[in-house]
C-alpha cells in the first residue's frame, strides 16, 4: 500500500473504532510502519473520530519527529515494540471499557490476564501479559514492552488499557476487537464455573493461524 493509502486507512479504521465505542475522547493511539521504514502515528491529544490524513505524525525509528502534528506521547513504547518484534507492522492502544476494567483488577496473572476459554482468543492473541502500572508517557513503559515484545502479540497496561499488535493496521484492529470482546466475556463470566480450554486444546490451536 502507498503512504497515502495507509494514511487514509488509519483515518477510516480509527473513525470506525470511535463510532463503535472502542475509543472515546482523546484516549488511545495508533501507529503503523510505512514503506520507507518510518512510522505513521496519531498526533497527541487527537480523537479517533476526527483524524485528518495530512496531519498524522511521521517519526523515525529513533522517535525523531519528521512531519505532521506532534506525535503521541506514547510513541516511545510503540517504537520499542517495533524494534523487538519483526512481524509487528501496526499497533493499537485503547482505553476500551472491558479491557481497561480488567486492567484495574487486583491479582491478575502477570503472564496472562485472561486464561483462554474460547479458540479465537488463542488464535488471534494467545496470551495477555500485564505491565505494572506506570503513568501514561513514562519512558519505563517502553522498557517493559521491549522486554516482552518478542514473545507476545498484546499487552495489558495495569490501570490503563491494552496495547495490541498486528501484521498490518487492519489485523491489529481485528485483534483489538477480539481481545475487547474476550475481556467482556471474562468479566461476564466472573464467579461462574468456566470450562477453560485444556492445555491440549490450546496447543492444538497455537500455530494454526487465524
Ligand atoms: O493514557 C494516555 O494518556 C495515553 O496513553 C493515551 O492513550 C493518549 O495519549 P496521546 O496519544 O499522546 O494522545
Ligand atoms: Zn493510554
Amino acid at each position: 500500500m502507498t503512504e497515502q493509502a495507509l494514511r487514509e486507512e488509519m483515518v477510516t479504521l480509527a473513525r470506525s473504532m470511535f463510532e463503535r465505542g472502542y475509543a472515546t475522547g482523546g484516549a488511545g493511539n495508533l501507529s503503523l510502519k510505512l514503506p520507507d521504514g518510518n512510522f505513521l502515528t496519531t498526533p497527541t491529544g487527537s480523537s479517533f473520530g476526527r483524524l485528518v490524513a495530512e496531519r498524522l505524525s511521521v517519526v523515525d525509528i529513533d522517535g525523531n519527529h519528521l512531519s505532521g502534528d506532534r506525535p503521541s506521547k506514547e510513541i516511545a513504547f510503540h517504537l520499542a515494540i517495533y524494534r523487538n518484534s519483526p512481524d509487528c507492522n501496526a499497533i493499537v492502544h485503547l482505553h476500551s471499557t472491558y479491557l481497561t476494567a480488567l486492567s484495574c483488577l487486583e491479582g491478575l496473572d502477570s503472564d496472562n490476564a485472561i486464561k483462554p476459554f474460547t479458540p479465537y482468543y488463542v488464535m488471534r492473541v494467545g496470551q495477555l501479559p500485564v505491565i505494572p502500572y506506570l503513568r501514561p508517557g513514562d519512558p519505563q513503559i517502553a522498557t517493559e514492552l521491549a522486554n516482552r515484545a518478542a514473545d507476545y502479540r498484546a499487552f495489558l497496561l495495569a490501570n490503563h488499557g491494552p496495547v495490541i499488535t498486528g501484521t498490518d493496521l487492519r489485523d491489529a484492529v481485528d485483534n483489538a476487537e477480539e481481545l475487547e470482546e474476550t475481556a467482556k466475556l471474562a468479566l461476564m463470566l466472573d464467579g461462574k464455573a468456566i470450562r477453560y480450554l485444556t492445555d491440549a486444546e490450546v496447543s492444538d490451536l497455537e500455530g494454526r493461524g487465524k
